[in-house]
């Protein structure tokens, strides 16, 4: 049953996290949840446990007075000791439930405090939570596919999902695109599910696309591709391609950056799977359909990879691939979990790529990537979950420069990524 907390009990319990008082907590959180919030801040006590931390230079740490200490101010005994204590109370606050991605009235969560204060114990414990919590969200997830199919809303405490995970476009927090370039949102970053109708795939597919030089755009103003992606683009190419002759499979055409840059190494095969009819209509005008050594496949690569699988070329040789790339629209972070873990290790060949090592496996990096601290845990999650498929993930820095102050968001519906860095990952076969 939910707990009602009256005005002073939110009061006493914020206090003690901004005063880092965990036997305090202990008893206000027996009756209470440890997720209310300041109906002026909207802080929750994590956010008061890490806000707490700000060094104020010119009075020295600012630690707030303990209600319980009769308007005393509580001693600092240091920047050590002050860290630990809010490092015990972080802990003690999520092994009591607390949401590690909840918004303050600042857009902020408590992640987002600890990293702009340079807090890197109390961030690495904030992803620590958000990996946990959508590791179990996303295990729930499967195992809610495969048996349980009543309508019974999910209670689960403790997390909330990433809003928007999805690869290009989504909304807060990690998702592959869904837009795939993803978007972030509101309360809460990454997530599974996007809140946004408009950008889930049988709403993308349905709509007419505005397809310019620069961008596409779907129906909402929703941003399915850009161009100031190209170096990603190129890098990725590069890494996957690293020489001619090979064979590649290009999940997602889109503007077509990266498959103009795999025709410039001159691949052996080029396979490309795409499933909007107006992108298609344009690879027609472009030539694409046509251009030697290249298969387009149309539709979605949940029904074109089943076909694909064992299938054999006209040489009678079995349609394996040196390299693969996957840069989807509006699929949530599920569905590249799915590629990866059910697809790419049935058509990657384990004896491709230049050197005959295996081939290697490189995909779109935009899950949460409208705030930092949903990317970085959308990093370790996807990391997890490729280990677990059988990859070793490679990642380079790229930076991207302040898309804000170069106007590349003026008509897009949200901005999609606000990120200085892109972690461009490479995968490959363990062992
Ligand atoms: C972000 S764009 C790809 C951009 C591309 N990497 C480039 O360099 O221009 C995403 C593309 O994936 C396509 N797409 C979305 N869902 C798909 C699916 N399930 N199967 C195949 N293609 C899909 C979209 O129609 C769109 O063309």
């Amino acid at each position: 049953m939910e707990e009602i907390e009256t005005d002073t009990q939110v009061d006493e319990i914020l206090l003690a996290a901004s005063n880092h008082d965990v036997s305090r907590l202990r008893n206000l959180l027996r009756n209470s949840s440890a997720n209310v919030q300041d109906p002026e801040t909207g802080f929750t006590p994590l956010h008061s446990a890490i806000a707490a931390c700000e060094e104020d230079t010119s009075e020295g740490p600012k630690l707030q007075t303990n209600g319980n200490t009769n308007g005393e101010t509580a001693e600092p005994t240091g920047r050590e000791k002050e860290l630990e204590a809010a490092a015990k109370t972080v802990k003690y606050l999520f092994l009591n439930g607390a949401i590690w991605n909840d918004l303050d009235f600042n857009n902020e969560t408590p992640g987002c405090i600890a990293l702009r204060l340079g807090l890197n114990e109390l961030y690495e414990l904030v992803m620590d939570a958000g990996v946990r919590a959508e590791m179990l969200l996303s295990r729930l997830d499967e195992y809610q596919i495969l048996g349980d199919n009543d309508d019974e809303e999910d209670d689960d405490e403790g997390f909330e999902i990433i809003e928007d995970p999805t690869t290009e476009g989504a909304t807060a927090a990690p998702t592959t695109e869904a837009p795939s370039d993803a978007q972030a949102a509101t309360p809460a970053p990454p997530a599974q599910e996007s809140t946004d109708p408009s950008t889930t795939q049988p709403v993308y597919l349905a709509g007419e696309l505005d397809i310019a030089p620069d961008t596409i755009l779907d129906s909402s103003a929703n941003a399915v591709m850009m161009s100031w992606e190209t170096p990603i683009m190129k890098r990725s190419a590069e890494l996957l391609l690293p020489t001619p002759g090979l064979r590649v499979l290009n999940i997602g055409h889109g503007l077509g950056i990266i498959d103009d840059m795999f025709q410039e190494s001159s691949p052996k095969s080029h396979h490309i799977i795409e499933a909007h009819p107006d992108v298609l209509a344009q690879m027609k005008q472009k030539g694409w359909m046509e251009k030697k050594g290249v298969v387009v496949h149309e539709g979605r690569w949940q029904d074109v990879l089943p076909k694909l699988v064992g299938a054999r070329d006209e040489d009678g040789e079995e349609i394996l691939f040196d390299a693969i790339y996957f840069d989807t629209f509006a699929e949530e972070y599920s569905a590249l979990r799915d590629f990866f873990t059910e697809w790419v290790i049935q058509v990657l060949d384990p004896a491709g790529g230049k050197d005959g090592d295996g081939g290697s496996f490189g995909f779109f990096n935009g899950m949460g990537a409208d705030r930092q601290v949903c990317y970085d845990v959308y990093q370790k999650v996807v990391e997890m979950d490729l280990f677990e498929a059988g990859f070793d993930i490679e990642w380079e820095d790229i930076e991207i420069a302040d898309l804000q102050s170069t106007g590349e968001w003026t008509g897009v519906k949200r901005p999609y990524w606000s990120l200085k860095t892109y972690r461009l990952p490479t995968c490959k076969f363990i062992g």
